[in-house]
């Protein structure tokens, strides 16, 4: 049954005859099951002949081949996801990614006013992700999971910017595992997008790529006055790794979600919010951002009982919660992991773009 009802039944007083509940849930949700299939193998059958446009051909792709291995090796189980698609072993992809160091993903959790912050902390490098704070974020998120008494959360970078994406020697050194990177992290973001907690991403600095990629994870974007916020991906020759072109078609709808995606454009703060993608600007001059953005919160978001507050976000996580979503990011992890080490990829590394 689906984890969220399940908490919620548990949760609400009023218990209805479980028994019947759960009955017409697993009928509503076979037939889920058995329509998102037929869909998905119409979706695939479209996407194969994308898959020999832009996957390595000629040396380079023995060479990404003998790179990948078998995907056994890299924790591929032969059990199939919901939607045809092989599920990956996240622990054994966990342990992976634990090797590549660098920075660190913090919590302090306030039980007074009941708001968590999570810290992304690499600041020499921008925030940007490595292997070992992919692990962190994903135990903290595990950690909020259980953590029954908070009512939001906020996600920052330390030192005043978000987040620049995936760390660009943690990426160099890891070309041959871009869709297990994006199975794990895929596994996180939405674990943290369904938290029965508000979430907030407060969008600082240079939000770029991946990093642009988790704020789309949170409920809520507030923006400094003085941050930019760009999808770069396509620009280094790659689509999405982070699931961002599922949640941005669910958050903006499928123009805006192709507009942002395709023109890589770096949005100020005023053009964020006219597009629909942050839902406040701090005021300019703000001395301490991460306070006005918990006031913000505060006033608007939880200023009421929090066992409500967080019935409330269940709910709305469970009527959200539908195999097209799973669906989606299945398709979007196969997708990205053809374009992860792909020819253009390279070439753009070699170029170390910077997003001005
Ligand atoms: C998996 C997700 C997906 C992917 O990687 O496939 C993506 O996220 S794609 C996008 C990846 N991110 C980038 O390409 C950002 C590259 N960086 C820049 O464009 C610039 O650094 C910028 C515009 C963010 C800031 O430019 P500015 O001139 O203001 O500062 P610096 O360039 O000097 O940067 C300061 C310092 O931070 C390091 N830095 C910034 N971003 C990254 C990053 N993503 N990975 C590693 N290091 C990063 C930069 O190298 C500087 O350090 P230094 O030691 O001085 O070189």
């Amino acid at each position: 049954m689906n984890p969220v009802l399940t908490r919620f039944s548990v949760m609400s007083p009023v218990r209805l005859p479980i028994i019947s509940m759960r009955f017409i849930y697993l009928e509503v949700n076979m037939a889920l099951v058995r329509k998102s299939n037929a869909i998905c193998r119409r979706v695939m059958k479209t996407l194969q002949p994308l898959s020999s446009a832009v996957a390595p051909s000629g040396p380079e792709s023995s060479q990404a081949q003998a790179q990948c291995g078998d995907r056994q090796a890299y924790g591929w189980v032969s059990s199939r996801s919901l939607h045809g698609f092989k599920r990956p072993n996240l622990h054994v992809i966990r342990n992976q990614l634990a090797r590549f160091e660098g920075g660190s993903v913090d919590l302090e959790k306030n039980s007074d006013n009941g708001i968590a912050i999570l810290t992304l902390n690499n600041p020499r490098r921008m925030n940007s992700m490595t292997g070992k704070m992919m692990v962190d974020m994903a135990d903290k998120v595990s950690e909020l999971e259980e953590w029954h008494e908070g009512k939001a959360l906020i996600m920052r970078g330390a030192d005043g910017n978000l987040c620049t994406g995936g760390d660009l020697t943690f990426v160099r050194k890891a070309l041959h595992y871009g869709e297990e990177m994006a199975a794990y992290q895929h596994d996180t973001l939405t674990r943290l997008l369904n938290l029965p907690l508000i979430s907030v991403a407060l969008v600082q600095g240079h939000t770029l790529g991946g990093g642009a990629e988790l704020s789309t994870a949170c409920d809520f974007r507030v923006m400094s006055s003085s941050a930019k916020i760009g999808f770069v991906q396509i620009k280094m020759g790659l689509s999405t790794a982070w699931g961002a072109a599922t949640r941005l078609t669910r958050l903006l709808g499928r123009r805006k979600a192709i507009d942002l995606l395709c023109s890589a454009k770096i949005l100020l703060p005023d053009a964020a919010l006219r597009e629909g993608l942050v839902d406040y600007i701090l005021p300019r001059g703000s001395e301490d951002e991460l306070e006005e953005t918990t006031q913000w919160l505060l006033r608007n978001l939880c200023a009421y009982d929090t066992n409500i507050t967080r019935v409330v976000k269940s709910l709305v996580v469970s009527a959200e919660l539908s195999m097209d979503h799973y669906q989606a990011l299945d398709a979007e992890r196969k997708l990205f992991g053809q374009t992860w080490g792909g020819p253009v990829q390279r070439k753009m590394l070699e170029a170390n773009v910077k997003h001005k």
